[in-house]
This record gives structure tokens, sequence and C-alpha cells, in this order.
């Protein structure tokens, strides 16, 4: 079977990282018979460069028409200052909005050989298997209304039942897979919407009887993943507050060069993306590690196109660089040579390659 997929670069370290993994997939093509028929579109500044809109109308088409999207990054200083509707950021919460994706799975866990590049001490890290379930088409990067005017300006954080609905369910069903618990994170304490958040995740929790439901206050849940991050199985929280923790999160693992994420509508249709920016002050350098998006093309073999042996295959291969002793320069212990952009991803298709014969 030929899966359609759609590779959006975008900008920074987008192309670089996006172009590494776009060479396993051709390596899977090789080594595991993986059909697919590939294209390319733009999103973010160089899309508005080209066309004057981050999301041009073709790119969400063909999105739309694909069976999975592999997303680089978007943004960058040089369009920091244009209005808020043509920034690259824009085109970003567009496409997830224009395709439902509601559900952003962000795994945060550690691989053994990182241990040592955790900016926490590797006890508290070791064994680490953390699943953030972040609400991503709703909540403050949403609301209306919002406004920025001369002396004031304002957003707007709402959430409906509906919407805290089915990210509790996507979160409880994920549960189930694994510890069956989830915490769910709000500011209940202080905000109306976050209260209504509590009280309607606690309702969902009633059909899920076999999974335990707790509740954090956001600050405490950030202090929390620094203190004794392995206590967490599922987070489930929204829009905002998954954003905040999950860069924290990523921080654990070694790198925030580590954190793939996936993207999912109700049919599991999905967007795969690296957790991490555009790196501005990396670009263009071969400097980018390229790993967090490898591991979104491996989440998008699982959890998209049902390939389930590739995506192991992608994840076997990662590992074995890493325990290879191979390091981009934000992984990179005192003393060793880093390996760039380029390199790492021969290492994986070289892994993948030996592993196949
Ligand atoms: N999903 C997306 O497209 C996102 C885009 N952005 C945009 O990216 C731009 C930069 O934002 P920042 O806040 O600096 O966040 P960032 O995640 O791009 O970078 C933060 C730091 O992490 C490093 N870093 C990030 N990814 C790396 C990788 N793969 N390998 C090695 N080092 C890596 C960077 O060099 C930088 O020092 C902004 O325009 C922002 O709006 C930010 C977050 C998500
Ligand atoms: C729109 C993005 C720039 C927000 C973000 O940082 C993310 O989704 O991780
Ligand atoms: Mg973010």
């Amino acid at each position: 079977m030929t899966h359609k997929l759609l590779l959006l670069p975008g900008d920074g370290i987008g192309p670089e990282i996006v172009s590494q993994a776009e060479r396993v997939i051709q390596t899977l093509g090789r080594t595991h018979g993986l059909s697919v028929e590939l294209e390319t579109a733009l999103i973010g500044g160089a899309a508005y460069e080209a066309e004057g809109d981050p999301l041009p109308e073709q790119t969400l088409a063909l999105a739309q028409a694909s069976d999975a999207v592999l997303f680089g990054a978007v943004g960058g200083p040089q369009w920091d200052a244009i209005e808020r509707d043509k920034r690259p950021e824009r085109g970003l919460l567009r496409i997830r909005a224009g395709l439902d994706l509601f559900a952003n799975l962000r795994p945060a866990s550690l691989v053994p050989e990182l241990a040592e590049a955790s900016s926490l001490r590797p006890e508290l890290v070791a064994g680490l298997d953390i699943m953030i379930v972040r609400e991503l088409t709703g909540g403050i990067y949403f609301g209306q209304p919002r406004e920025q005017g001369a002396d004031r300006a304002f957003n707007t954080m709402v959430y409906s039942r509906s919407e805290i609905e089915r990210i509790a369910r996507r979160a409880f069903e994920i549960a189930r897979l694994r510890d069956r618990r989830v915490c769910s994170v709000d500011k209940a304490n202080v905000l109306e919407v976050s209260e209504f958040w509590r009280q309607t995740v606690t309702a969902v929790a009633a059909d899920y009887p076999d999974v335990t439901l707790s509740h954090m206050y956001v600050d405490n849940a950030a202090m929390q993943l620094v203190r004794a991050p392995k206590q967490f199985d599922v987070i489930v929280t929204g829009n905002l507050f998954g954003d905040v923790l999950s860069d924290i999160a990523a921080m654990l693992t070694g790198s925030i060069g580590m954190l793939p994420s996936a993207s999912l509508n109700e049919q599991s249709r999905g967007l795969y993306e690296p957790v991490h920016g555009s790196a501005p002050d990396i670009a263009g350098q071969d400097k980018a590690n390229p790993l967090a998006t490898i591991l979104s093309l491996a989440m998008l073999l699982r959890y998209s196109l049902g390939e389930t042996v590739m995506a192991d295959a992608v994840e076997r291969a990662v590992a074995r660089v890493l325990a290879d002793g191979l390091r981009t320069a934000d992984l990179q212990s005192a003393g060793s040579t880093p390996v760039g952009t380029q390199a790492m991803g021969d290492a994986v298709i070289r892994a993948l390659e030996s592993a196949s014969h």
C-alpha cells in the first residue's frame, strides 16, 4: 500500500532536520519496503515570503489529502514584527485547527544512554516515561475575543465541555495502555475555566474506573516535574500549560532536540513534529539535533500508517547511535566531539541498514 506523506520543513533548522527524516523514509523504502508518495509544501515564514501567507490554501489542501504530515518548525526574528495574522507561528496554529488536531501527544522518556545529559541527577530520570496529552486546538491560543491595543491587550482562555471531554477521553484511553494513572493539570484555584476543566475531567473519569485520576495545579506540576518526574504517568492539560510543561519535560530527557510529538484528530490522522522550535541561533550550521524529528517520523509510522515494525526499527536505530556514543552539540558532554546534523542522519541510516541485513 502506498502512503501519501506531506513534508512541511518550515523555517530555521526545519529544512535541515526534515531532510534527515526524509532520508530515513527513503532508507525504509529499501530496507522495509515502505512505499510512499512524498510531497513538500511551504509553511511559516518561508510561505509568507513566497506567497504572503504563512499557511497557503494549497498547503492546507495537500495536508488534508495526505495520510500524515511531517513538520519541522516555523518562526524567526525576521518575522517577529510583522502583523500577527501573517506570522509564521500563526500558520502552524491554523494547520492544527484546519486538520482538527486536538490531541497533542508529547512523550518524554529517557533513552538510558542519555541519563548523563539530563539536567537532573541520573537517578531522578532513570526509567522516566511520561506522556503529556496536551489539548491543541482550544484554550488561550485560539480564544476570542483577543486584542492588542495601544494601552492594553488581552487574550481569552475558553474551553467548552466537548473540547475538554474529548481530550480527557483520549488521555484515559492512552493511560489504559500504560500505568493507568492520569494527572490533570490546571489552575482551578484561580481560573473559572480551569475549575470547569477539573469538573469535566472528573465527570469523564467515571467512565474509566480502572484509571486513577489526580489533579494538580500547574505551578506545582512544573515544580514536581523537576523534583520527582517519575511520579507521573499520563498528564492531561490545556494548550498553554501543555506547551510550557512539555519543554520542561524535554530537558529531563537530555535535550529539547530529542522530544517528538504527534498531533492527532478523531480519526488519528496526524501531523508529527519535534517539540522544539526553529532554533534560529543554530540554523544553517549543521548543528541541529535531527533525532526529535526522526522520532516524530517513528510516531507517524506507528499512529497514522500502522507500520509498527518500521516504527520500532527507527526507534531502535536511534537508540543504537546513542549507544554508540554519537552526540550532537546539544547532548555533548565535556571533552567529547559533537557530530553534525548530517552525520547524525548518516549514522541512523547506517544503523537501520545494518539491522536489516
Ligand atoms: N513548533 C514550532 O514550530 C515552534 C516554533 N517556535 C519558534 O521558534 C523560534 C525560536 O524559538 P525559541 O524560543 O528559541 O525555541 P527553540 O525551541 O527554537 O530553541 C530553544 C533553544 O533550544 C535549542 N534547540 C532547539 N531545537 C534544537 C535542536 N533540534 N537541536 C539542538 N538545539 C536545539 C536552540 O538552539 C535554542 O538554544 C521562534 O520564532 C518561535 O516562535 C517555538 C516553539 C515551537
Ligand atoms: C505555535 C507554537 C509556536 C507554539 C509552541 O511552542 C508549541 O506548540 O510547542
Ligand atoms: Mg512549544
